[in-house]
């Protein structure tokens, strides 16, 4: 069996090994980064946490996914563990392994099938999951992200198998309650938590409990996308009821059954969340929150920003993704952001976070603060945001133009002439051929980014808007589009989904261990983004860097994450690593096997002097 398997394992594995060599180029330093230095390697291998010897053994460590590897545990290993006898006899590499899963999945007859096995694989396995996962991202992160996930979190009352994050609920509504559901998660040294109350799930609205796929999804991003610890990591589901009557009365529905809390319970419930998290896991715990309704998202991230480590992802981590997207565009169109007017559709979290960092980044570029607001029109479910408007948002009060009221979107774009159009709005199709058509004829590159998640949600397929545009668009979308070819030429529509920020800014605030996450952060990591997009990606039409390279992007927003929070005192790590990106690498998850069996180290004298704080001990291996 292992002979048919080998030639295509062989070519897998030297393609991997030479993906996974640690050489990059550093941002803003001179020296390449590379493993081939011996006195980089050495400080790596140092600053590697030691490994431990798991106390488990037999049939307890096969059921553990942190530490399975199925058949690839040794025959030294399966006789010092206890597990002799309880495995086939045969041995299989861990790239033999993988190749078996990715052949498997790529015979399922659906996405959702596929999705099922890997939370599988997820359950039993936990390396291989991500060893799988890392070497086929752009292949997978449609099936644990967006489309997939989407799909996934539809249907979840039927899939479910095994617990992967913890359940909050209105019934366990005081700090001590919510701090012993924490205790009882195997894990303590929790780091980071992406929590959802379910309320606005990607663009498929409120799916109540079945959300929690997204904080599991957003988390094995963390891991894949930027080698957060997979033990640091913690989903929760804050469960205080769903209006959605659907599942109200599916009998497989998996939440409180009851419609959703809101006002003074509510409010409480999250602050006793937010406390217990603090108590049990320390002040630096990040807190991602993701996919709340567009009445708290704001309304929470203002609440909290300030006295927690948090940020709000689809207002925050999109609002990034998608300044960076424009200052790449800009690099074509030769035009700055305060150069350009935006219309917006949609003007919820996702769109009003966006037109408030564009705002931003157009003072940094000169322009006044109210000449800014002058240049950027918010188009919501009622219409073009005008001074006519009654109950306006205070946050919409500065957008509020002097206008007709419309709901027509082509109404609006003719009267402003855009150069950019961008959709947060959950409706399907909103971007009309003759809307994008006209687009064309106003701009030589039209900016048009469909951003609606998951693809059945985008205002306009890539395919409309290339062909249209006869190639011309800039084009971003929230869930991934096939390639386009139009006169023999190629396009690869890029994908402006707030994945290429927020793994990097969440590595950045556990590894430096911040106290709070400013929005300037956030300006940066757009930045970072933006000077990662190459001419070869401008080649094909894509104004993102390739997926496979967010996890080198990743560690440089890292990077400037931390040297700007050393600058403001919000990083809290001391003594401050030196050679922050060593200390970066050195942190992050292998997706190699450990070796379950301890060897000690002794940490020499001489190598404490390099200005990096003391290591943790954790489970991780130390590579050889
Ligand atoms: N690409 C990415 O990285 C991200 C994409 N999104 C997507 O953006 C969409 C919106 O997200 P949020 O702003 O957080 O939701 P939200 O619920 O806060 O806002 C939705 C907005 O769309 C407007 N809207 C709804 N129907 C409309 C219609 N017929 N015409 C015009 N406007 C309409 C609403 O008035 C509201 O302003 C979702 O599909 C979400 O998946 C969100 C975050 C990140
Ligand atoms: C991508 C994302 O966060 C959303 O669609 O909500
Ligand atoms: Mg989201």
């Amino acid at each position: 069996m292992y002979r048919c398997l080998s030639p295509c394992i062989a070519r897998e594995t030297s393609h991997v090994s030479m993906k996974r060599s640690l050489s990059c180029t550093a941002v803003n330093r001179r020296r390449e980064w590379s493993l081939d230095d011996p006195e980089q390697k050495r400080l790596y291998k140092l600053y590697r946490p030691e490994r431990v010897t798991p106390n488990k053994r037999g049939l307890d460590l096969l059921k553990t996914p942190s530490l399975n590897k199925g058949m690839a545990f040794t025959l030294y290993e399966r006789q010092y563990l206890g597990l002799h006898g309880l495995l086939p006899p045969a041995f299989m590499t861990e790239e033999q392994q993988a190749y078996r899963v990715i052949t498997k999945l790529r015979q399922q007859p659906d996405d959702l099938a596929r999705y099922i096995q890997l939370d599988g694989l997820h359950d039993r396995n936990e390396k291989l999951f991500y060893r799988v996962l890392c070497d086929n991202i752009k292949e997978l992160m449609p099936i644990v992200y967006t489309p997939t996930v989407g799909l996934a979190c539809q249907h979840f009352g039927f899939i479910y198998r095994n617990p992967k994050g913890l359940y909050v609920t209105l019934n366990d509504n005081s700090i001590s309650k919510i701090y012993q559901i924490l205790c009882n998660w195997p894990y303590n040294d929790i780091r980071a938590i992406v929590v959802t109350d379910g309320e606005r799930i990607l663009g498929l609205g409120d799916l109540g409990s079945y959300g929690i796929g997204i904080p599991v999804g957003k988390l094995a991003l963390y891991v894949a996308l930027a080698g957060v610890l997979p033990e640091w990591c913690l989903p929760v589901f804050i469960d205080c009821g769903t209006d959605n009557q659907k599942l109200l009365n599916d009998p497989f529905y998996t939440g409180l059954r009851r419609k959703r809390v809101r006002g003074e319970e509510y409010d409480r419930l999250m602050d006793n969340f937010m406390a217990a998290c603090t108590k049990k896991y320390g002040q630096t715990c990040l807190i991602q929150f993701e996919d709340f309704g567009n009445r708290d998202a704001y309304r929470l991230l203002d609440r909290y920003k300030n006295n927690y480590c948090m940020f709000n992802d689809d207002i925050q981590g999109t609002a990034a993704v998608v300044v960076a997207g424009l200052l790449a565009a800009s690099r074509i169109t030769k035009k700055k952001l305060s150069d350009e007017k935006f219309v917006f559709l949609g003007a919820g979290g996702a769109a009003t976070g966006i037109a408030e960092m564009i705002i931003r980044q157009m003072e940094s570029e000169g322009l006044s603060t109210a000449d800014a607001y002058a240049r950027i029109y918010l188009v919501d479910i009622d219409g073009l945001i005008t001074k006519n408007r009654r109950n306006l948002d205070p946050r919409h009060e500065p957008f509020a133009k002097d206008a007709k009221d419309t709901k027509d979107l082509l109404e609006v774009v003719k009267m402003v002439k855009p150069g950019a159009l961008i959709g947060a709005s959950t409706v399907r199709g909103a971007f009309t051929n003759e809307i994008i058509k006209y687009m064309s004829e106003i701009n030589p590159r039209p900016i048009i980014f469909a951003l609606s998640n998951p693809t059945s949600k985008a205002e306009c397929t890539a395919e409309d808007a290339y062909t249209i545009t006869r190639g011309r668009v800039l084009f971003a979308s929230g869930s991934p589009f096939k390639n386009i070819e139009i006169d023999g030429k190629l396009y690869k529509p890029g994908q402006g989904n707030n994945a290429y920020i927020f793994p990097g800014v969440a590595l950045g605030a556990i590894l430096f261990k911040l106290k709070h996450i400013q929005d300037k952060i956030f300006l940066l990591a757009a930045r970072t983004v933006a000077e990662s997009v190459s001419e070869e990606n401008f080649k094909y039409g894509r104004i993102y860097p390739r997926l496979k390279e967010i996890r080198e992007i990743s560690i440089k927003i890292a990077m400037r994450v931390a040297e700007e929070s050393y600058k403001d005192g919000s990083a809290t790590l001391y003594p401050e690593p030196e050679d922050k990106e060593m200390w970066i690498r050195s942190q992050m998850y292998s997706v190699e096997y450990d070796e379950l069996i301890n060897k000690t180290y002794n940490w020499p004298e001489q190598d404490m002097k390099h200005g990096f704080p003391v290591p943790v001990v954790r489970r991780d291996s130390m590579d050889e």
